[in-house]
């Protein structure tokens, strides 16, 4: 069974079982969205139904609130919660100082609210999502649909003075219409290639009129778990260093893998 996931699909549920046991009983925790995130909400729904594990999450997206309770874990509001244990979620890519470009999925907005309000936020994420420089994955912003347009045009303005090589900006699709986030909202993709000074893009695009939020993740996240699709996996911290590296077995979990594959 196992043998038929591609191999990031296998370091991306290595990295989420390894995060799993970061959460312990009674805490709040903010639940990720897409892929690996998703692999993450089954491994904890494991542990809520075979384990006892006692959760209370809150999901970041309508898709990761339903698989959460498709899988049995607790789920309240983020202002039910008012503070987070720990936040677990994917990214798109991740550099040394664990910075971070989200959005890929289009839930960069309750992502970013949510990390923020956690004592701890943990990446997850297959190896070939570390960059040595941000900006090869287009960098989302979330901008509302009234004058979108024009927003990007501003937008498109502001980028000639950064320190970025490329300026395409793209409208998110969803099939032949905008593609719509979770608070309505559309998404703008910037074709950026690279990022050379990330802190002041992030607070230049934050400041524009018509932009609700970008996918940089800056001094939000501490952990990152790297998994590879041998089952490696390797736990980095931003105060100790690579704190573990080891292997999981895939046996065990012929269930998950059945379950997310199906
Ligand atoms: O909006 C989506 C999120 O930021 C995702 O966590 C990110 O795009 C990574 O997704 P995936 O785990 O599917 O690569």
């Amino acid at each position: 069974m196992t043998g038929d996931l591609s191999p990031i699909d296998k370091a991306k549920f290595v990295a989420a079982r390894r995060a799993a046991d970061l959460v312990e009983d009674g805490m709040r925790v903010g639940l990720g969205t897409g892929s690996t995130a998703a692999w993450l909400v089954r491994c904890l729904g494991e542990a809520v139904r075979d384990d006892g594990l006692k959760i209370r999450g809150v999901p970041t997206s309508a898709r990761t609130a339903a698989l959460a309770r498709e899988v049995g874990i607790e789920v309240i509001s983020l202002d039910e919660a008012r503070w987070l244990d720990i936040t677990i979620d994917g990214a798109d890519e991740f550099d040394a100082d664990l910075n971070l470009i989200k959005g890929g999925g289009g839930a960069l907005l309750q992502e970013k609210i949510v990390a923020t309000a956690s004592d701890r936020m943990v990446v997850i994420a297959d190896a070939g999502k570390e960059v040595e420089a941000l900006g090869a994955f287009p960098l989302p912003a979330e901008v509302i649909p009234f004058g979108w347009q024009t927003t990007r045009a501003l937008i498109e303005e502001t980028l000639v003075g950064m320190d970025v090589l490329g300026r395409d900006i793209t409208l998110r699709m969803n099939g032949d219409r905008p593609f719509v986030t979770d608070e309505g909202n559309h998404i703008l993709d910037l074709h950026l290639r690279r990022i050379g000074n990330p802190r002041q893009l992030a607070l230049v695009l934050n400041q524009l009129p018509g932009v609700v939020e970008n996918g940089l993740f800056l001094d939000i996240c501490d952990t990152v778990v790297v998994g590879h699709g041998d089952g490696r996996v390797e736990l980095r911290d931003l105060n100790e260093g690579t704190v573990e590296e080891g292997r999981l077995d895939f046996v065990d979990s012929d269930n998950l893998f059945r379950d997310i594959s199906d």
